[in-house]
């Protein structure tokens, strides 16, 4: 079994949010709180540690309490970058990803990730789930993915050879999918914010 304790938490908080208006949708406010800190807190309590990838506004990042590392790569090139930035700095066996945006993911989402990688001996357990009301598909969510800490090197020369969407990487290693449907999932789980206006109506009423 993989304990929480050999995995560490990466919130990726580092896009430029211009659906948004350009703002750092980490710290636009989610039921009081900033919205990377929400998503921090929900992940710590799936993991034995924990990081931050931002590109704006360190400082108020640094303010959480957990290591923020800015991407290594210039120039926003999505959020593979922020997969690479974790991958260098995780002292961990294993990383997961989880962005800032979809405040409600699982909360068991680590533990089943992390059987599945287990069991399928795979190197890369990817969520999928919907990401809107029905008809919206069950479909894979690439930036949800737990990762052994190996695949580094296969991801600096993916990204340096220019690679930069997340399922052209994955598709190179053994991935296991662990889908999030189940009758006792939140339908809402993979719900993610692009607007302001998706961000309230996900907020508790
Ligand atoms: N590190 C890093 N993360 C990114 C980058 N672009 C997007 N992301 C992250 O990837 C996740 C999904 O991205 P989007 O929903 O497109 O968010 P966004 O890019 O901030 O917003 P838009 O500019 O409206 O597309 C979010 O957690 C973003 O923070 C990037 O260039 N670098
Ligand atoms: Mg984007």
């Amino acid at each position: 079994m993989i304990d929480s304790a050999e995995i560490t938490g990466l919130v990726l908080a580092g896009g430029r949010g211009s659906r948004m208006g350009g703002v750092d949708k980490g710290l636009q406010n989610f039921n009081g709180m900033p919205l990377a800190l929400h998503t921090l807190m929900r992940l710590q309590m799936q993991t034995g540690h924990m990081m931050i990838n931002a590109n704006r506004n360190l400082a108020a990042y640094e303010s959480f309490g957990t290591p923020v590392w800015p991407d290594v790569l210039a120039d926003y090139p999505g959020p593979l970058a922020g997969f690479l930035t974790g991958l260098e700095r995780c002292e961990t066996p294993y990383m997961v990803t989880v962005p800032c945006d979809t405040p409600l993911f699982p909360l068991d989402m680590v533990a089943r990730l992390a059987d599945a990688l287990e069991r399928e001996d795979a190197e890369i357990a990817m969520a999928a789930g919907r990401d809107g009301a029905p008809p919206a598909a069950v479909r894979t969510q690439p930036v949800f993915c737990l990762l052994r800490v190996t695949l580094l090197e296969s991801l600096v020369r993916f990204t340096h050879g220019g690679g930069r969407k997340i399922d052209a990487w994955t598709a190179q290693h053994k991935t296991v999918v662990v889908p999030f449907d189940g009758p006792h999932d939140d339908a809402r789980a993979f719900f993610n914010a692009n607007t302001l206006a998706e961000l309230h109506s996900l907020e508790k009423s």
